[in-house]
């Protein structure tokens, strides 16, 4: 129970304060108050004042909202990005990644190019993100040491990866590192199959048999396009989805990423199952993959979180840019310009993002008692005025370039739009000098 007789450790003034949950919420003249880390307080401004504080800020023309959850993303593709453009995922995938991923990657890549996905999220106001990529332990010392929040998805394919000589390799090293970060308070190790094509019924057995025992997160790459559909039900005369239910994968635990294919069969799948689908319509976009139909997953009660997948697919790691097309994207595909409007579209970039996560009880919201995972977004920008609604003109009006201030447990990672835990030179250099040897090579 949170303490509140004492005085707050920082008590935000903002001139908005949207909580998320309640939904479509927009709180004028409140302050939010944290402590030890967490949200300690919500109320007006005047009885914010009354409690004291050691620190008190005031944050004029500023939205205040929960910290975004990127969905699904491989952090260290920030080092391929635009390396191989204009291409359909297979081609992209086979012929281009996967043989640039088989030259270059190694731990260092993976520290280098999860460092810079870091400080490009907190720069857009991303407090907490989904991984999978290979050396996931060096992921995961990255994200230790920046002060964000992540998911981190093991990478279990059929054949030799990165980091991984077998599947029984990736399982070992996994179940180690749960363990080991099991009492982690930002880091939550998640098992990874990479996608329906590349990971066989006994892997994905072992699989299930292993997150059930650990009660441990599933995070896939399912239904990304019509052609992985197609290719399933001639190889093994079933959807993916389907196969993955009778496998018994599909669940809470399960967070099904792209989803650019729902027939009726699977959308009841989803929702008996009660999983979760990431939705990433810029990569989607890019790879001409498919359009993934949003409203009529929300509206049968599938939880819709959003993600940008890699920067080699995207090409970059902009939640906000990635919402707001998300909710321009879903009016043309349902037909409906009521599909997604902008408060549900923030909801699924946060509440949602954590509930895919399993983390809706600590992050996605501002509700007290929760950590305190806070962006502050500036709309005091001409190209924002004037000002009707706040949620309004930050998903359809603002860019990243607007996030002002990042809070991570309470703790500031982002200041007056200065990282306050990366060098952000150092990092620039170093992705420069990573690009030369790369694309010094012809990949
Ligand atoms: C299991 S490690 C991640 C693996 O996935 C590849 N990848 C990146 N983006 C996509 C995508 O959109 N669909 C399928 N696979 C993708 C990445 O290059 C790694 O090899
Ligand atoms: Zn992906």
């Amino acid at each position: 129970m949170p303490n509140t007789a004492a005085p707050l450790d920082l008590l935000l003034l903002p001139t908005w304060l949207v909580p998320v949950e309640p939904a479509g919420v927009v709180l004028k003249e409140h302050g939010l108050g944290i402590r030890d880390g967490r949200i300690a307080f919500i109320g007006t401004r005047a009885e914010a004042l009354a409690l004291g504080a050691a620190q008190v800020r005031e944050l004029p023309d500023t939205l205040l909202a929960p910290g975004l959850v990127n969905a699904h993303g491989h952090a260290a593709m920030t080092l391929f990005r635009g390396l191989a453009d204009d291409l359909p995922l297979m081609t992209w995938l086979e012929q281009h990644i996967w043989p640039a991923e088989a030259r270059w990657v190694d731990e260092a890549f993976v520290r280098d190019g999860t460092d810079l996905a870091i400080a490009e999220q907190i720069k857009g106001g991303i407090s907490c993100f989904a991984d999978m990529y290979f050396f996931p332990k060096v992921a995961s010392e990255r994200v230790h040491n920046s002060g964000i929040r992540a998911q981190i998805a093991i990478p279990i394919l059929d054949f030799p990866i990165p980091g991984a000589a077998s599947v029984d390799d990736s399982l070992r090293q996994a179940v180690e590192l749960f363990g080991e970060l099991k009492h982690h308070p930002r880091i939550k190790i998640a098992f990874g199959p990479h996608a329906p094509y590349t990971v066989g019924d006994e892997n994905l057995e072992k699989v299930r048999v292993i997150t059930e025992e650990l009660d441990a997160a599933i995070h896939m790459h399912v239904h990304e396009t019509a052609f992985e559909v197609q290719q399933s039900l001639e190889q093994r005369g079933e959807r993916p989805l389907a196969r993955l239910g009778r496998l018994g994968l599909l669940g809470p635990r399960f967070q099904a990423v792209h989803m650019t294919q729902v027939s009726d069969d699977d959308l009841a799948l989803l929702v008996e199952s009660n999983t979760s689908v990431v939705h990433c319509p810029e990569s989607n976009l890019k790879l001409a993959s498919g359009f993934c139909p949003v409203q009529r997953l929300w509206q049968a009660g599938v939880n819709v979180a959003v993600g940008t997948d890699g920067a080699a697919s995207n090409n970059d790691l902009d939640l906000l840019g990635e919402t707001r097309t998300a909710a321009l994207l879903a009016k043309a595909v349902a037909g409906s310009a009521t599909a997604l409007d902008a408060h549900r579209a923030l909801r699924m970039a946060t509440l949602n993002g954590a509930r895919a996560l399993g983390l809706e009880q600590e992050i996605g919201s501002l509700e007290v008692g929760k950590a305190a995972d806070i962006v502050a977004f500036d709309l005091s920008g001409l190209a924002q005025q004037p000002i009707y609604d706040p949620v309004s003109q930050l998903i359809y009006a603002s860019g990243r370039d607007c996030v002002q201030h990042l809070w991570v447990g309470g703790k500031p990672l982002l200041e007056d739009r200065r990282l306050t835990r990366l060098d952000e030179q150092r990092l620039n250099a170093t992705a420069r000098s990573w690009g030369q040897r790369i694309g010094g090579h012809g990949h």
